[in-house]
């Protein structure tokens, strides 16, 4: 069965957003669990503009599902991070300082090399490695011998092309799941997936193990209230 993975980065940008504790992150995280989230999904960047590197450290004491902590290892603090706290899954991103969001996957032809080596540094310590990648069969293959166990698929193409024709839009991600799944790679998937498109995604694409859902959660949430949303979310995924 398919796993949700709640991504809280949009809980910490509220809280930031005037300086105090409010919402708390460690509460929302574990009344996420308690409303039903099978993993709790962080992706502190290097300025920490949502989720800080101390959250980690905090979160990681308490969470009792699947802890997930996303980020660019190319960051050595990323690293420092990971390997203290020993969640049961890294995903690697290769996002810049800039980025507004995570927006590509990783090249598993050109970053080869770096991929094997950073990937068996986390595998050493019992860590579960997951590298994001665009639904690209080329990009799927070369991932198999950086040694990960898994791959998330970076869904906003099929998120964005589903209204017009979702057919067409999941096209590439059904293919690039076959060849994962051939390959021997776990396959995960997340970024802009939502109450209107998850199910279709998970009805058609075999041997998807994870979910990581955070932003249309998070705002869906304002609406419905976190308790039913997670509810809602995990019947369309389970649907
Ligand atoms: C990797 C990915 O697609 C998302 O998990 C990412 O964490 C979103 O980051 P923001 O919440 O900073 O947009
Ligand atoms: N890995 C995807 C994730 O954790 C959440 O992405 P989004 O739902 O915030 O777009």
């Amino acid at each position: 069965m398919t796993k949700l993975s709640v991504n809280i980065n949009k809980i910490a940008t509220l809280r930031n957003s005037r300086g105090g504790n409010n919402p708390d992150l460690i509460k929302v995280a574990l009344d996420a669990e308690r409303f039903g989230a099978e993993g709790i999904t962080v992706h502190p960047r290097p300025d920490e503009r949502h989720i800080r590197y101390q959250d980690v450290f905090d979160l990681k004491k308490v969470i009792q599902t699947e802890f997930n902590i996303e980020g660019n290892p190319k960051e050595q603090k990323f690293v420092e991070l990971v390997l203290a706290n020993k969640p049961a899954q890294v995903t690697l991103v290769p996002d810049t300082e800039g980025q507004l969001t995570s927006n590509h996957g990783w090249d598993t032809i050109k970053h080869q090399s770096y991929l094997k080596d950073i990937i068996a540094v986390f595998k050493a310590e019992g860590i579960r490695v997951s590298i994001f990648v665009d639904p690209s069969e080329e990009m799927v293959e070369a991932a198999q011998s950086t040694g990960t166990d898994r791959i998330e698929l970076y869904t906003e193409a099929y998120a964005s092309g589903f209204h017009e024709d979702k057919e067409r839009a999941i096209k590439p991600y059904i293919k690039a799941a076959k060849l994962a799944e051939k390959l021997g790679l776990g396959i995960n998937a997340g970024h802009d997936l939502d109450l209107h498109n998850l199910q279709y995604f998970s009805q058609n694409i075999p041997g998807l193990l994870e979910v990581s859902i955070g932003h249309a959660l998070i705002c869906d949430s304002l609406y419905f209230g976190l308790e039913n949303t997670i509810q809602m979310y995990l019947r369309q995924k389970n649907g």
